[in-house]
């Protein structure tokens, strides 16, 4: 299969689709006739994005035991399924940026030689659909009408993936007929091939499991093809291949190549009492907040939060020289533990109006679902294991990535301006991660380039979003640590030309957050959740120019007056110790941050080097210290 390029030749390669191709596209044609009769699937079906197909899909992954209906009268047309526990999240290890040369992949990334990783993956490939059938889903992410439509063709094995990805991206024939339209006008519409397999051919007569996959695992992006081959996993960010492995890895290529940015950031809308409109993107690690902050629910009056999105942000520069964003996706798919109507009534209310899928959480008695942190704790349950669950359980009910996956159309807050292809103005960034010390509630960059160097250096505790261990502190630049296409170095190069190349005073100012801070005891110093609000508030009246900060070595923290706790249970101490900046706890983050430098070599700009001197003056040590 060579999906290296989308030539345009005519193709003779069998159609084994029992409907006929409804696509003139000789690219797309070719992507699946060949990919066909390498992976030798029973048949081949065209998904289209109909009510119809939709309860086809439906009904035939509840026979196979994947899904498991919901009660109707609780979740109506929703669905419940459980992984193989060796699939449960994203696999950073078994995740490759496969570039021509090494060098583009960077220190962050796993590399193989892209010929090399073709043979291998051919060889994983070959007959791995037999006894399946394999689906092809014209999507495209951000909207079909935008300027230059980004497309995709996803082909996966897994009915599972296929229904994720009709609720997570605009899916179906309508998606294809545009391609079509567009090809007819003698444009050359750009899509990207992702080719996706769980990896488990059935022999005649083999009956199928409720999860199937490979214990084997690659998730490879092609950079310089725009490719993305996926092999062996059915979960989230590995399968639902318009999300983490287009719509970041190969879109942040894209974004260097072309001048704008692919960004792991929610989008909000926020109005004060007095209607002033600010847009907020923000970076936070997977399972650290960000879609939480994207529904938020203000605790402070008259202040309203509506969402654009809550996990990816495509944002370039516009005419007037400001930051335009955009949400590429068309649903959520948001961790479930630790989501309720207190920490996230939007999502509740959204997950409740139904059409949403749901996976490794617990099932009820009644037919409906629940997880840790959820009202309404059930007697008893069966767990994401298929055991039976009580309070009293030793083990969890449901997995520390448990997901909901639901249409962002349903969401009551759903800003206007989702359905524009422009997108918004950003008026602030904010960086943020898992601290449990050291990083402050919030605080503001001096400039474009120290939020650069903010953002570079960006630190958090590991959580289940990966596999691997969970509560270990890493950077993660940007939060974008897994899912930087190219070399990381070269990133924080592209961010620096943003700003060297556009107006500072209209780009967004860029903040840094922690909602993780914890006292002596453990507990979090800070209540967050609707309370963040008042974080917002604060940023906002940064902006207009109406709240104090003082300027510590690190950027400029609100003073304690400044931040608005009204009607908070804190004391004034406790509002101090959120905002405490201490310099020996930044002193002790010098070396790590000199070492994380150091990995990229010559790669990283010469600027972030000299921001770090700045701090390490500001902070009273010697050069070299
Ligand atoms: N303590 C605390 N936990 C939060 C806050 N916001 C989100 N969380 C928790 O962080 C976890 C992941 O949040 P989520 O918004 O889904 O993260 P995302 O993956 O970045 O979208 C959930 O368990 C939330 O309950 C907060 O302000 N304070
Ligand atoms: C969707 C994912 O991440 P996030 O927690 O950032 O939403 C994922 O890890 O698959
Ligand atoms: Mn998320």
């Amino acid at each position: 299969m060579t999906a290296d390029t989308h030539t345009r030749d005519s193709v003779e390669g069998a159609n084994l689709s029992d409907r006929p191709s409804p696509t003139t596209h000789p690219g797309i044609a070719e992507f699946v006739a060949e990919t066909a009769a390498l992976t030798k699937p029973e048949r081949v079906q065209w998904v289209t994005g109909s009510p119809e197909e939709w309860t086809e899909l439906t009904d035939a992954l509840v026979a196979t035991g994947t899904f498991t209906r919901l009660n109707p009268a609780l979740k109506p047309n929703s669905f419940y399924a459980a992984s193989d526990p060796i699939d449960v999240a994203r696999v950073e290890d078994r995740t490759y940026i496969c570039s021509v040369d090494e060098k583009d992949c960077g220190p962050t990334n796993n590399w193989m030689d892209p010929q090399e990783m073709k043979t291998l993956m051919r060889g994983l490939y070959d007959g791995c659909m037999r006894g399946r059938t394999m689906y092809v889903v014209p999507f495209v992410m951000g909207h079909l009408e935008a300027e230059k439509p980004m497309f995709g063709v996803e082909i996966t094995d897994s009915a599972y993936v296929v229904v994720s990805m009709l609720v997570m991206a605009r899916s179906g024939t309508h998606v294809l007929k545009r391609i079509e339209e567009l090809e007819a006008a003698g444009e050359s519409p750009q899509w990207v091939p992702a080719l996706h397999s769980v990896g488990m051919p059935l022999e005649p007569g083999q009956a199928d499991v409720a999860w199937p996959c490979n214990e084997t695992k690659y998730i490879v992006q092609f950079p310089e093809e725009r490719a993305i081959w996926s092999f062996g996993s059915g979960y989230g960010g590995n399968a639902l291949l318009g999300k983490k492995c287009y719509a970041l890895r190969i879109a942040s290529v894209m974004a260097r190549d072309e001048g704008w940015l692919a960004e792991h950031m929610l989008i909000l809308k926020l109005t004060s009492p007095q209607g002033v409109v600010k847009f907020i993107a923000a970076a936070f690690p997977s399972a650290c907040g960000k879609t939480n902050l994207a529904m938020l629910r203000p605790t402070i009056p008259g202040w309203k939060v509506e969402t654009l999105g809550d996990d990816i942000a495509w944002m370039r520069v516009g005419e007037d020289g400001r930051l335009w964003a955009v949400n590429p996706e068309y649903g959520f798919f948001g961790v479930a533990p630790g989501t309720n109507q207190k920490t996230n009534p939007n999502a509740m209310d959204t997950i409740d109006k139904g059409n949403s899928v749901f996976t490794n959480v617990a099932l009820t008695e009644d037919g409906d679902i629940w997880w840790e942190g959820l009202e309404n704790t059930p007697a008893k349950a069966t767990s994401w294991k298929g055991e039976p669950w009580t309070p009293d359980s030793e083990e969890l009910s449901s997995h520390p990535n448990s997901r909901y996956c639901t249409p962002i159309k349903q969401c009551d807050i759903l800003a206007a301006e989702y359905d524009d292809p422009r997108g918004v103005p950003i008026d602030a960034i904010l960086f943020g991660g898992r601290r449990r010390t050291t990083v402050p509630l919030v605080f503001e960059a001096r400039d474009w380039t120290h939020g650069t160097f903010l953002g570079a250096t960006l630190s958090s505790e590991t959580t289940a979003a990966a596999v691997g261990q969970v509560g270990v502190v890493r950077r993660d630049p940007m939060a974008m640590l897994p899912f930087i296409g190219y070399n990381a170095g070269h990133y924080f190069n592209h961010w620096i030309t943003v700003g060297k190349e556009n107006d500072a005073a209209k780009l967004p100012k860029i903040f840094y957050v922690n909602w993780f801070r914890r006292d002596e005891d453990g507990g979090f110093l800070w209540p967050g959740f609707g309370e963040n609000s008042r974080v917002l508030k604060w940023v906002v009246e940064r902006m207009e120019g109406q709240a104090d900060a003082v300027e510590t070595p690190i950027g400029y923290v609100p003073t304690v007056d400044s931040l608005d706790v009204e009607g908070l249970d804190m004391t004034r101490d406790a509002v101090e110790a959120a905002l405490a900046v201490d310099a020996e706890e930044w002193q002790a983050e010098l070396p790590q941050i000199q070492e994380w430098f150091e990995k990229f070599g010559d790669d990283l700009p010469a600027v972030l080097w000299t921001e770090l001197d700045g701090l390490r003056a500001r902070l009273d040590v010697p050069s070299g210290g």
